[in-house]
């Protein structure tokens, strides 16, 4: 029995997303909560033959406590997207407080979930969760997690583009590590379980890491004022989900890149701290997911010189940023 419930469940993400998860046969019983349109959204998914039953909630008659009683896995899409010109930063206003009061909602009443943060900034919003759980006494590092999915679909796909044919994309695996904007975005082509063209140059080598590491400008340009990644990152989002509940449900040998807190795996972090050289308190790099959330912290391991210095490049932004969620909450006027 696995109840899954999305936040932000009526949006560009979040309709998709909850398409996808009630077609994940293991969820039983599946939550919307949003601001708007949930009855709906609701109403029509649950017309679908698979075992999830549906409901969807608002704000008003506790909502959200309702939506959130019983969740095992609560993944949040809610917030504002990007329009041309602007970066995942200048999301934040916006999204901080909402996502802090959503946190609020599962400090309360969801304590145990496993939670899931699709909402930009993505380095600075899942600090903010942290932090309130961590007010409420309820932080379990093990079962919160950045979903950075996108980054490693995104790495797959154009791998496998290079590579000239389309269908390795699915079987073609690139650990994506750091953070989920721009410089943080650290693609380990070096690791990819299918190694890229011998003769690829080093201008074609930085294209593809700057194509993975600014996929999502293409799409908020493409889409033109319209919004931002909604259906891959749907599909992203219930790759990851997916991958999570087949952990919690014992199934062995699963891991994922995400944005966790390094003390959800002391001796993991801490080693992947001595290799990255600074006390950063998050960071996305492959995680052995297990039945607690977090089972593993698995460092870097070997890197080649230019990947070491996407590394050196991304620390200094996904530590303000990081910086920037934790003093949200510690002076929630900013
Ligand atoms: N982690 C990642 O890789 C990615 C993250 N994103 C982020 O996901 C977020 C959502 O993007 P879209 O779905 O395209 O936006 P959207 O605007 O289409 O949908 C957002 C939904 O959140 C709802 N919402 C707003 N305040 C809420 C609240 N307090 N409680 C519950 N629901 C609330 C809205 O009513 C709306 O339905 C954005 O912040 C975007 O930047 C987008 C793509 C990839
Ligand atoms: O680019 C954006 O704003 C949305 C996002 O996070 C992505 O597509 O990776």
């Amino acid at each position: 029995m696995v109840k899954a419930v999305v936040l932000g469940a009526a949006g560009g993400i979040g309709q998709p997303l909850s398409l996808l998860l009630k077609a994940n046969p293991l969820i039983t019983e599946l939550g919307l909560f949003d601001i708007v349109n949930t009855p709906g959204v609701a109403a029509d998914l649950s017309h679908i033959s698979t075992p999830a039953k549906v409901v969807g909630y608002l704000p008003p008659d506790d909502g959200l406590k309702k939506v959130l009683t019983n969740a095992d896995v609560i993944v949040i899409p809610a917030g504002v997207p990007r329009k041309p010109g602007m970066t995942r930063d200048d999301l934040f206003k916006i999204n901080a407080g909402i996502v802090r009061d959503l946190a609020t909602g599962i400090a309360t009443a969801a304590p145990k979930a496993f939670v899931l943060v699709i909402s930009n900034p993505v380095n600075s919003t899942v600090p903010i969760v942290a932090e309130v759980l961590k007010k409420h006494g309820v932080f379990d590092p093990k079962r919160l997690f950045g979903v950075t999915t996108l980054d490693v679909v995104r790495a797959s796909t154009f791998v496998a583009e290079i590579l000239g044919d389309l269908s390795l994309s699915k079987s073609v695996a690139v650990p994506v590590v750091g953070g989920h904007s721009g410089v943080t975005i650290v693609p380990l082509l070096s690791q990819s379980s299918h190694p890229l063209p011998a003769n690829l140059t080093t201008d074609q080598y930085e294209a593809l890491v700057k194509r993975i590491q600014f996929g999502g400008d293409e799409v908020v340009k493409a889409k033109d004022g319209a919004g931002s990644a909604t259906l891959s990152m749907a599909y992203a989002g219930a790759e990851f989900a997916a991958k999570l509940i087949r952990a919690i449900g014992g199934e062995k040998g699963v891991s994922a890149p995400t944005f966790v807190n390094l003390s959800a795996d002391p001796s993991g972090g801490e080693a992947l701290k001595k290799e990255l050289g600074q006390d950063l308190d998050y960071f996305s790099t492959v995680v052995e997911l297990g039945p607690e959330g977090v089972a593993k912290i698995n460092t870097l391991g070997s890197l080649t010189d230019a990947e070491t210095a996407l590394v050196k490049a991304a620390i200094p932004e996904l530590a303000t940023n990081i910086q920037t969620g934790v003093s949200f909450i510690a002076s929630p006027k900013l």
